[in-house]
């Protein structure tokens, strides 16, 4: 049987590639596209048993808001994710336990590996740097991809028992250190010609490590929505991570 899918944010960036690739899946079958001004109530009028949203910060607690209350599943890989924000959807998915919620900061596979990769090397070195690099539209800052590999980095320091990082810096120009995630400093590049790139920079005596990838087109991200959309109606619950859908 096939799964009824729609987009949210259908004319975005992200949004018109994922609507060409559920359209191209045969197992599933796109109901509903919806975009800016589009009224949520064609979700219901359309059947959709999940919804893939792709909007932005401002817009994505409104979409779940709606969906989980009447009852679709959802994958989101919008960005813009707190503490508080995480709070409010496993709270809306307490009232709707049959239903699973997929939130990817990154669905390239790339991209996790490059994360699982970093937060395996964390515990061996002594310094570390995020930089990430993206296209000069992202409404967002860090990256949701590099927020996640910062706190997993910091999570696996802890756990191995490392101090948290010393900043010598005792002059200079606020920023310039980047953004501080749970003791990680992070970097971000706003350029035009760039879609998304991420590099994770290890240090210790004597040598350095780099992980480093790129994403060179939205096509990158279409397997992980693909495989995100038939996992999560078999996964109740919020699913933090497209890791936990992959046999890593
Ligand atoms: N997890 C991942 O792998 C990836 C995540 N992203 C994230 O996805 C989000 C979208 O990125 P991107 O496609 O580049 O952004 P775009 O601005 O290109 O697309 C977002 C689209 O959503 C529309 N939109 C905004 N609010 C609503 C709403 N309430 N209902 C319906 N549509 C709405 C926008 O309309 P309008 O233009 O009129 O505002 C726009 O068409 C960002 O948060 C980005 O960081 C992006 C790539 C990969
Ligand atoms: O806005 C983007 O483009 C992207 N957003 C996500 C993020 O913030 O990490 C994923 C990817 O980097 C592309």
């Amino acid at each position: 049987m096939t799964l009824r899918v729609a987009v949210i944010g259908a004319r975005g960036r992200i949004g018109s590639e994922a609507v060409k690739a559920v359209g191209a899946a045969p197992d599933l079958e796109l109901v509903a596209t919806l975009g800016r001004g589009s009224e949520l109530s064609e979700l219901t009028d359309a059947g959709v048993q999940v919804a893939v949203e792709l909007t932005h910060p401002d817009s994505v607690m409104g979409n779940l808001d709606h969906c989980l209350s009447h009852g679709i599943h959802v994958v989101t890989g919008t960005t813009g994710w707190t503490e508080e924000r995480l709070a409010t959807v496993r709270g809306l998915l307490a009232a709707a336990p049959e239903l699973g919620l997929l939130i990817a900061p990154n669905f390239s596979i790339g991209a996790v590996l490059g994360m699982k990769f970093a937060q395996a090397a964390a515990k061996y070195f002594e310094s570390v740097e995020v930089v990430e690099l993206h296209h000069d539209h992202k409404a967002d800052a860090p990256s949701g991809t590099a927020t996640r590999t910062a706190q997993l980095i910091a999570a696996a320091r802890a756990e191995a028992g490392r101090a948290p990082q010393q900043d010598p810096t005792t002059h200079g120009l606020p920023g310039a250190r980047g953004a501080d995630v749970d003791g990680v400093p992070v970097h971000s590049v706003r350029l035009r010609g760039l879609l998304a790139h991420q590099q994770v920079m290890f240090g210790d005596d004597g040598e350095t490590l780099t992980i480093r990838h790129d994403s060179l087109h939205h096509s990158s991200f279409m397997p992980g929505i693909l495989l995100g959309v038939r996992k999560v109606v078999e996964t109740p619950g919020l699913t933090l991570g497209l890791e936990h859908f992959l046999d890593l």
